[in-house]
């Protein structure tokens, strides 16, 4: 990880409107990382059905790997004891050492055995040299010495040791993780259920589907299909609660909906303070709400409430601002929920290729990809209904609350939504 020299700082006043209490998005991320626990029950799965899925419990190695010592390469097996400096000429032994096909007995010292790739060590062999390195008759071999002692071997448990921890609890298991705990003789594992959340958007302006005709005033529903999307990348599984109109009754019904069927749920829209907004007003009044203003750029106006014991983040309901707020808020907590525990998406310092004035107040999160130098370009505009510029980007640019200046060439903050968890694209 490089560490990131943050760009040109300004000392300028404050630049939010004020009247408000804006919370900076890591004490926004603090609150949050408090306040949840994991709540989902366990589960024991075959290995190779646990993809994607979060370790309840330990995984502890049943076998060593390798389990036994063996050769690196195809080539010929000896006691080191018995060489030296100069050319190295030993008498060949019968037969041969495979893998799956052991040699047995014990090689006297002195001589060589043919002995393959991942074959065991016989007894008598610490050190392999190379089929390339060797001239044979076929019934010696020949080599300059001196080779070094246990050369191309493997150590039984140089990897990973019978009885040792070989992944924690929390680990979400990949497809590495798989073939290492299946090497390691682990056949089933105790992981968490997955974590059922549940999305809504609300706003009487939406329709569902987009082959749909749709009046001028009506806008295609583009969060839902988005918000579930990353809910199954990130192994939860989604719950699709529909689309409500801004009708308070009819957003309670569907929320008591999401908290019968679902671990949390995700809203989009009604979660500013306007005359529709009633997401944040129903939390408010029936939940407990706490309502924040955070002081990111886009979607400050997140609701983060409790419905009947569930988790609800009432997301924006610009759509750039409720993938933005999903990735950097939503995801962390309901990994936390789901026993993975909080993660910080870890971003790298790469020359921007851009330039920006940023006002003081709140971190920005700029639509970015890098370009053939390995610098940062941003989308054209910073408009949250701009949707077009999370198809662009491959990630954000991440600027510090402070008042900042960008020049080209400066060091900034590259987040790839590959931090998120976020996979498809390019
Ligand atoms: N006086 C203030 N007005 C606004 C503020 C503010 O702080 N003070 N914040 C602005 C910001 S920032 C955002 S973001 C929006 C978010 O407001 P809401 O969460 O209440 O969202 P809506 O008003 O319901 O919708 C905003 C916008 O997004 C469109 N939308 C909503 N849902 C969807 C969907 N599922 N698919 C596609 N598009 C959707 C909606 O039609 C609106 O155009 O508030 C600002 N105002
Ligand atoms: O969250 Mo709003 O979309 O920042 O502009």
């Amino acid at each position: 990880m490089s560490t990131l020299v943050p760009p040109r700082l300004r000392n300028d006043t404050f630049a939010m409107p004020q009247g408000v209490e804006w919370v900076p998005v890591d004490e926004a991320l603090e609150l949050l990382r408090a306040a949840l626990r994991p709540v989902t029950g366990t589960e024991t799965l075959p290995v190779a059905q646990a993809l994607g899925r979060v370790l309840a419990a330990p995984a502890v190695a049943r076998r060593s790997n390798p389990p036994q010592p063996n050769s690196a390469v195809d080539g010929y097996g000896f006691a080191h004891a018995a060489t030296g400096a100069g050319v190295q000429r030993l008498p060949l032994a019968e037969g041969r050492s495979a893998a799956g096909q052991p040699f047995d007995g014990a090689l006297p010292e002195g001589m060589a055995l043919r002995i393959l790739t991942g074959a065991i060590l016989p007894e008598g062999v610490d050190t392999v040299v190379l089929e390339e390195d060797c001239a044979t008759d076929g019934r010696t071999i020949s080599f300059d010495g001196p080779i070094k002692r246990g050369a191309n071997t493997r150590k039984a448990g140089e990897d990973v040791a019978a009885g040792s921890e070989a992944l924690a609890a929390g680990r979400m298991l990949s497809a590495a993780d798989l073939a290492l705990l299946t090497a390691l003789g682990v056949g089933e594992v105790s992981v968490h259920r997955p974590l059922r959340v549940a999305v809504l958007s609300t706003g009487t302006e939406l329709i569902a589907d987009p082959a749909a005709p749709a009046a001028p005033h009506q806008i295609y529903d583009a969060n839902r299909p988005m918000l579930l999307a990353l809910l199954a990348g990130w192994g939860f599984v989604p719950v699709d609660l529909g689309h409500a109109p801004d009708d308070p009754a009819e957003i309670a019904r569907r929320l008591d909906a999401g908290a019968r069927e679902a671990d949390a749920i995700l809203t989009s829209g009604g979660a500013s303070a306007g005359d529709e907004d009633h997401v944040s007003r129903l939390l408010g009044e029936s939940g407990t709400l706490t309502s924040w203003r955070i002081a990111i750029k886009p979607g400050r106006p997140l609701a983060l409430a409790m419905w009947q014991g569930v988790p609800v983040f009432g997301l924006p309901g610009n759509p750039v601002a409720a993938f933005t707020c999903a990735l950097i808020f939503a995801r962390p907590a309901l990994l936390q929920l789901s026993g993975a525990g909080w993660r910080r998406s870890q971003g790298f310092a790469v020359p921007a290729a851009f330039a920006k004035r940023k006002k003081a107040g709140r971190r920005e999160f700029l639509r970015a990809r890098l370009n053939a130098n390995g610098a940062a370009e941003v989308f054209a505009s910073e408009g949250s209904g701009r949707i077009s510029g999370l198809s662009w980007a491959t990630g954000f640019v991440e600027l510090p609350d402070e008042a900042c200046d960008v020049a080209p060439g400066d060091p900034v903050r590259f987040l790839p939504y590959g931090a998120f968890g976020v996979s498809f694209g390019g």
